[in-house]
């Protein structure tokens, strides 16, 4: 009986790469490069692909539909998060609430977050985020060969600045550097295989000075008093700022002023996420979008110098934008969503777990699944996306009949997740995307430099993922 149960239940799993004895589907989960091995596996197998790794079961979804169905459809069943001994318990990093598993406390701390960044509050950021982007002008001006640093200093700045009302110092830049390090080190625990503590839990308690050069236990320690430090250490400046009456109005400032009994801790930790938990995806995404802005721009200069007629058309070369322009420049705001787009900043989300067993379209997902939105092989199906790697900031903007902008947008807000669990700052991410890509539009000229011939550089676009993300261009800016 034993032996037919666990038959029906393996013929009722969706199609997927045939596993390995023990290790299951282990060397399936690619370690780089993984849009592409990915979307392979979608196209090999469909939609909903079906893998096992030492014992866990993950579902990897290519359709929206199928998200939907779960992630909104039956939201109470798939908004769990998978737990990890490393992350969780080792490194101690749950306070971080998008890691958090599905419940009360993940409730408590994401509607004091939402209520700070939903759509009716973002503009509350604009004055920064104008003034964050012509900083970034200036910075580009003076150094151009800096670029990269550049948009990283102003992605962190903004945050600091939203967060905590902090500029960039040397206290806070260190701050950003223990982030991007917490960051490195969370990333490699999403790598399946890289800790065997994840598949043998009992390993945790094996004293650090009884592993040679102290191992997982000594990762696990550096980054949980990281984190620790980047989530304190802002957290108190206000408080003292506060105390002086010098606090800039802020996430945090906010929070403490609105309603004295909501506990400091929870400001602390939804503070904390804001600016820490957006390291959770690799790099910042907001830094990912502007990188990938550039190597459009130098790919598709046609695109560019579209965007500045439209930009000198509206600012007549007079003045900057602001975001009283938004409406005024439909093609820019075009460009904003094809860059999220065409190199999503978080191609597969964040995992989601299930909490009970369920039957979707006949097939078994049992309690405890890990489900992966692929969500690159969505914003990339040729059905909606016509010539998915060609970078085309008309498919946004309203055109005729064909032209279905509603399913477009359907498919596009994969960008940001579903469900209970979509990014609750994809306002003020949006927001700042758009008033920094058109500054640099109509500032700058974008290209691909010449080479010692003097001849024009040519630029194959090329995403790389892995531990860090990079897109590889030299490009120049005047
Ligand atoms: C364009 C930039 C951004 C993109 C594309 C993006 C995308 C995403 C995605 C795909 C998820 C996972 C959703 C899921 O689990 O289904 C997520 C979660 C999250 N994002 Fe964003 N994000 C961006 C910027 C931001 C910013 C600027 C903030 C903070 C101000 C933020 C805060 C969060 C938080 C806290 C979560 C976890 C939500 C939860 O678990 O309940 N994101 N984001």
């Amino acid at each position: 009986l034993w032996y037919r149960r666990k038959e029906n239940a393996a013929s009722s799993m969706p199609p997927g790469p045939p596993p390995l004895p023990v290790i299951g589907n282990l060397f399936d989960i690619p370690r780089k490069a993984e849009a592409l091995a990915y979307s392979r596996l979608a196209d090999k197998y469909g939609n909903m692909v079906y893998m096992s790794v030492l014992g866990k079961n993950i579902y990897l979804v290519s359709s929206v539909h199928i998200l939907n169905d779960l992630f909104n459809k039956r939201s109470a069943n798939y908004s769990d998060r998978p737990y990890s001994t490393m992350l969780h318990k080792l490194m101690d990093l749950e306070w971080i609430f998008a890691f958090r598993s599905y419940g009360n406390v993940w409730r408590e701390q994401r509607k004091l977050f939402h209520s700070q960044f939903q759509e009716t509050v973002a503009s509350d950021y604009m004055t920064l985020q104008v003034n964050s982007a012509r900083d970034l002008a200036r910075a580009i001006l003076a150094s151009p060969e800096d670029l990269i640093e550049h948009l990283h200093t102003h992605a962190a700045s903004v945050l600091m600045g939203m967060t905590y009302g902090l500029k960039m110092t040397p206290q806070t830049s260190e701050v950003v550097r223990m982030a991007d390090e917490v960051a490195m080190a969370s990333t490699k625990v999403a790598v399946p295989g890289s800790y065997l503590v994840e598949f043998l839990p009992i390993m945790q308690y094996i004293p650090e000075w009884l592993i040679p050069g102290g191992g997982f236990r000594k990762d696990a320690r550096e980054c949980k008093e990281k984190a620790a430090m980047a989530r304190d250490v802002p957290f108190e400046a206000v408080v003292n700022d506060i105390a002086k009456g010098i606090a800039k109005p802020s996430f945090t400032s906010k929070a403490l002023a609105r309603d004295s009994r909501v506990d400091q801790q929870l400001i602390k930790s939804c503070a904390g996420v804001a600016y820490l938990g957006m390291f959770s995806f690799r790099l910042l995404p907001i830094m990912v979008a502007l990188q990938t802005f550039v190597l459009a721009m130098v790919a598709h200069p046609d695109v560019l110098t579209r965007a500045q007629r439209e930009a000198d058309s509206v600012m007549c070369q007079d003045r900057l934008p602001t975001f009283d322009d938004r409406d005024s420049l439909p093609y820019i705001n075009g460009i904003v969503h094809e860059v999220l787009r065409w190199n999503p900043p978080a191609p597969f989300a964040i995992p989601h777990m299930s909490v009970n067993d369920d039957e979707y379209q006949g097939y078994h997902i049992p309690a405890k699944s890990i489900i992966v939105g692929n969500l690159w092989k969505i914003l990339h199906d040729p059905e909606v996306f016509p010539e998915p790697m060609r970078f085309i900031p008309e498919r946004f903007i309203r055109g005729d009949q064909d032209h279905n902008l509603e399913a477009i947008m359907e498919s596009f807000m994969a960008v940001y997740g579903l469900g209970r669990r979509t990014c609750p700052g994809r306002f003020v991410a949006f927001q700042q995307l758009f008033i920094t890509i058109a500054t640099i539009i109509s500032l700058f000229d974008i290209t691909a430099g010449v080479d010692e011939n003097g001849k024009p550089n040519k630029v194959e676009p090329d995403f790389t993922f892995g531990l860090v993300w990079s897109v590889q261009v030299p490009p120049v800016l005047r």
